[in-house]
């Protein structure tokens, strides 16, 4: 599997770093507010894992699954919530965990139902930002790292559900997509 990948960009320990980085500011931001901190499945499931350790306050945490249409390496504009959350969002402050922000298509969605669903705030955390291929406002609040226009997988991400479990941010060889 090691041999699929072309870079590895960011090792476990980069990752650990950054969380209790940004850990340590969601401490600071959110005290006395109780977030509801969600994990977009299935791909932030490793990052959300890490950063709510780092958090030191209160909050809750929840789970949605969304699946952006398209093939294995480009989503389509709409998304299909597959779970939704267990608990209802009104008034509350929604923090939303995320692998990877491209297009911003799913997080242009999300956010948009969430203030559709009368929230009180609605932020971004997420581990990778792609800048380069963004379609959609998306102004995320946490960042872990922003990648360059390529396909990475690691750490959650996935190329048609392989991957997701190497313990690292990295490049997948164009020849393993490209011949499917
Ligand atoms: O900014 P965008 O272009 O919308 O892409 C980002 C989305 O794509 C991936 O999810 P995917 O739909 O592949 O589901 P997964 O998390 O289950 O892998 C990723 O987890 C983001 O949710
Ligand atoms: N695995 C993976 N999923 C994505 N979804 C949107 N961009 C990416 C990416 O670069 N890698």
């Amino acid at each position: 599997m090691n041999s699929d990948i072309k870079e590895v960009l960011y090792t476990r320990e980069d990752i650990k770093n950054i969380a209790e980085k940004i850990g340590s500011q969601l401490t600071k931001d959110y005290a006395g507010k109780n977030p509801l901190v969600i994990c977009v499945l299935k791909g932030a499931f490793l990052f959300m894992a890490d950063v709510v350790r780092e958090i030191k306050t209160y909050a809750e945490i929840d789970f949605m699954d969304v699946s952006s249409y398209g093939d294995g390496t480009e989503s389509t504009g709409e998304i299909k919530i597959i779970k939704d959350l267990d608990v209802p969002v009104e008034g509350r402050n929604i923090l939303i965990v995320e692998d990877i922000i491209d297009t911003g298509r799913t997080l242009n969605c999300l956010v948009a139902l969430f203030e559709h669903r009368k929230v009180a705030s609605v932020k971004i955390c997420t581990l990778l930002d792609k800048p380069d291929r963004r379609e959609k406002t998306v102004k995320p609040d946490y960042v872990g790292f922003k990648v360059p226009n390529e396909f990475v997988v690691g750490y959650g991400l996935d190329y048609q559900g392989f991957y997701r479990n190497l313990p690292y941010v990295g490049i997948l060889k164009p020849e393993i997509y490209k011949n499917n």
